[in-house]
């Protein structure tokens, strides 16, 4: 990522909605955006395989599901670079009795978000990165999110979430394991 670039860039900005860049408040904004950016976009920089240690277990009995629940992200979206924001349930079925280090899985969530994209995306690449590292029996991911470009502008239409979902394997085909799963994550569905 190109700091330089990205600070001359904000101040070029600043200049064209007729903000005075040298003022004191602004002076050092162009540098802190970059180094902003360089946060919030911080898997731009990142194979997956380098930001975390995917270690994979094997354990001699599994259970039927793994589920992490209410897990915070932070992302922007693609298309005005606003944020969005909310919680993701992650679940998946171990297969071969390999199970994954329980904290990769909000490493994986970073992964996916701290790029622009769109909660879709976000969604199924969450589902992708769990298949490539685990290739288990089955996923269920379910995302609830705040668009501020839907908020603070455009639509105008606070408080809204979407939701996104997506099963795979036995998710799909054991209805009572994706009903509990359901049943698990109920209460986090609109809790923002
Ligand atoms: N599907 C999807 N759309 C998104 C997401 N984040 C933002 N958007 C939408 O992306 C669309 C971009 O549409 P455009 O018509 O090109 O942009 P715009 O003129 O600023 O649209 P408005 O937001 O309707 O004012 C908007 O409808 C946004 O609501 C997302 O995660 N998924
Ligand atoms: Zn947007």
């Amino acid at each position: 990522m190109d700091q330089q670039k990205i600070a001359k860039a904000v101040k070029d900005l600043l200049i064209a909605i007729g903000e005075d860049p040298e003022r004191e408040g602004l002076a050092e904004t162009p540098q802190r955006v970059a180094k902003m950016y360089q946060e919030v976009f911080s898997s731009l920089n990142h194979q997956p395989e380098e930001m975390a240690n995917y270690k994979v277990f094997h354990v001699d009995d599994v259970p039927e599901m793994v589920l992490v629940q209410h897990i915070p992200f932070y992302s922007m979206c693609e298309h005005h670079l606003l944020p969005f924001f909310g919680y993701a349930n992650v679940a998946y079925v171990p297969k071969d009795k390999k199970v994954i280090g329980l904290s990769k899985i909000p490493r994986l969530l970073d992964f996916v978000t701290k790029k622009p994209g769109m909660q879709e995306r976000v969604t199924t690449d969450l589902v992708a990165e769990l298949q490539r590292i685990l290739d288990p029996a089955g996923i269920a991911v379910t995302i609830a999110a705040r668009h501020l470009c839907m908020e603070m502008r455009g639509v105008n239409k606070a408080g809204q979430f979407t939701y996104t979902d997506k099963f795979t394997g036995q998710f799909k085909t054991d209805r009572d394991l994706k009903q509990e799963f359901l049943n698990q994550t109920r209460n986090y569905r609109a809790d923002l």
